[in-house]
């Protein structure tokens, strides 16, 4: 499939960075005071290019033909050749028309942010799962783009508007990327069912997931917290897999945490979509911590951005906490005093030293507690199994034994109220304090009234 490996990645490349700020942009990104094209300068020099320059320009639409207008164009010519740049990158996206145009006025590759990021996945997948996961999210980008490479094939081969060979070969290509497509969404599809059964089978502890955008510290944090061995470095997307680990929570016992890919502004939905199993413990998490770096002149931008990525991925109604990392290395007091105005419940840490990482702790067991009900549980003083699903899942506070019935007082997370209904003679109601065994009626059987918050959910 040589046509869509038209662009070798950008590895020891130079580029010139071009940002196009439309006035819908320059609405909605008020509050960032940072520079415009430092991110995509680090994602550039993620996948392994040296920045040579940067031009941004503000518009009122994108010109429909070169995305900036011809003027532009020239200008960003001359600096090409002045810099003897290998690659222009646009933080903007591009259509396939507007890159083919670009790239034949400027005699150089252009690539868009989403390419980049591509790109950057692309090189650092490592798991089976992450690199059928990019090379969907890769073709799925490719495939409307297919034209555009054939014509610059044609061209090369047999001078503009040819038809004939060319025009079958572009169909034989695109039939193949459309088969490739199909395959990887089902191997995926697979993959993501068998992801969901096994994280499943495996939550007979509360769940938290770190998630947050990209370098925000998530990995640093799940290493001190568990004693894990992540990859944590100063590079975009040092983690494209999750792990989970066990986290002795302080007065609160184990919990399983998990360490997952960060997110960025303006994901790419199919790269989004692709990573949906990766996804999987995030998904069925009780807690989400979402790790923000406070020291970030961006911060505020980066945290919507992810509460967006949430959305996509239909999780954003689930607890949340959030902490504001980096502490330690804030420049900008003001801004960090607007952040916590913004956010007056976040819990200010520093994953690097250590510090505010006690109450995040326990802001965490509050959290976690809040899912937890009071309950006074009825069952056949025989009936072991659930006895002993109690146990396993909840914390037994007291039992007492009345004729043939077991009483339990007992906190048991919300969501295992289901599973104990399936039990046959098992009564379930909130606990109002007092005597167990006085709860038991002369005739052996509980006053059968519980709660609207209990009978909800049971
Ligand atoms: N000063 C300071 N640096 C930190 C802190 N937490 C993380 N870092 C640094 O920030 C960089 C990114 O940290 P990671 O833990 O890899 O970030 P991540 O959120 O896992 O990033 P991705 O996996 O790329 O999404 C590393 O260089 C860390 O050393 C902190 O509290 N203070
Ligand atoms: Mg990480």
């Amino acid at each position: 499939m040589s046509s869509i490996d038209r662009k070798p990645g950008i590895d020891s490349e130079s580029a010139i960075l071009v940002g196009v700020y439309l006035a819908s942009d320059r609405a909605s990104v008020g509050h960032d005071t940072s520079d415009p094209l430092e991110e995509l300068a680090g994602l550039v020099e993620t996948a392994g290019a040296e920045v040579v320059g940067r031009i941004t320009q503000n518009r009122p639409t994108p010109d429909p033909a070169s995305y900036i207008g011809q003027g532009k164009v020239e200008s960003l010519k001359q600096f090409v050749d002045a810099a003897d740049a290998d690659v222009v990158v646009f933080d903007n996206d591009l259509s396939p028309a507007q890159i083919r145009n670009l790239e034949e006025t400027l005699g150089v590759k252009v690539l868009d942010r989403t390419e980049i990021i591509l790109d950057i996945f692309s090189a650092r997948a490592q798991t089976h799962e992450a690199r059928l996961a990019v090379e969907l999210a890769q073709l799925e980008y490719s495939l409307p783009r297919l034209k555009r490479m054939w014509t610059h094939l044609s061209r090369m081969k047999m001078g503009v508007g040819m038809r004939g060979p060319g025009e079958k070969q572009l169909e034989t290509d695109r039939r193949l990327v459309e088969k490739r497509i199909n395959d990887l969404r089902k191997d995926l599809k697979q993959i993501e069912q068998r992801k969901e059964r096994a994280v499943a089978a495996r939550s007979d502890r509360m769940t938290v997931s770190l998630v947050g955008y990209t370098n925000a510290g998530k990995s640093t944090l799940m290493n001190k917290l568990t004693d894990a061995d992540v990859l944590a470095e100063d590079k975009l997307f040092a983690t494209l897999d999750t792990r989970t680990r066990r986290w002795q929570l302080p007065g609160w016992g184990p919990v399983l945490l998990s360490d997952t890919v960060g997110f960025i502004r303006n994901l790419p939905h199919n790269l989004v979509a692709s990573f949906k199993a990766t996804l999987e413990e995030t998904r069925q998490a009780d807690l989400l911590i979402h790790v923000a770096d406070a020291s970030n002149p961006a911060a505020l931008d980066q945290i919507a951005a992810v509460y967006e990525v949430l959305q996509e991925l239909g999780i954003d109604e689930k607890d949340t906490l959030l902490a504001l990392n980096k502490v330690d290395c804030v420049t900008d007091p003001l801004a960090l005093e607007s952040l916590r105005t913004r956010y007056p419940q976040a819990v200010l840490i520093s994953a690097a030293t250590g510090d505010g990482l006690p109450r995040l702790a326990s802001a965490v067991g509050d959290a976690l507690s809040k899912d937890f009900l009071d309950l006074e549980i009825h069952l056949p003083a025989s009936d072991g199994k659930t006895l002993a699903f109690l146990a396993k899942y909840g914390e037994v506070l007291s039992r007492t034994y009345v004729e043939d019935r077991t009483v339990v007082h007992c906190r048991l997370p919300q969501k295992y109220i289901g599973p104990l209904r399936g039990h046959e003679d098992v009564q379930i109601r909130p606990y109002k304090g007092g005597d167990l065994s006085s709860s038991i009626s002369s005739n052996g059987h509980v006053d059968a009234t519980p709660q609207a918050s209990v009978d909800e959910v049971a």
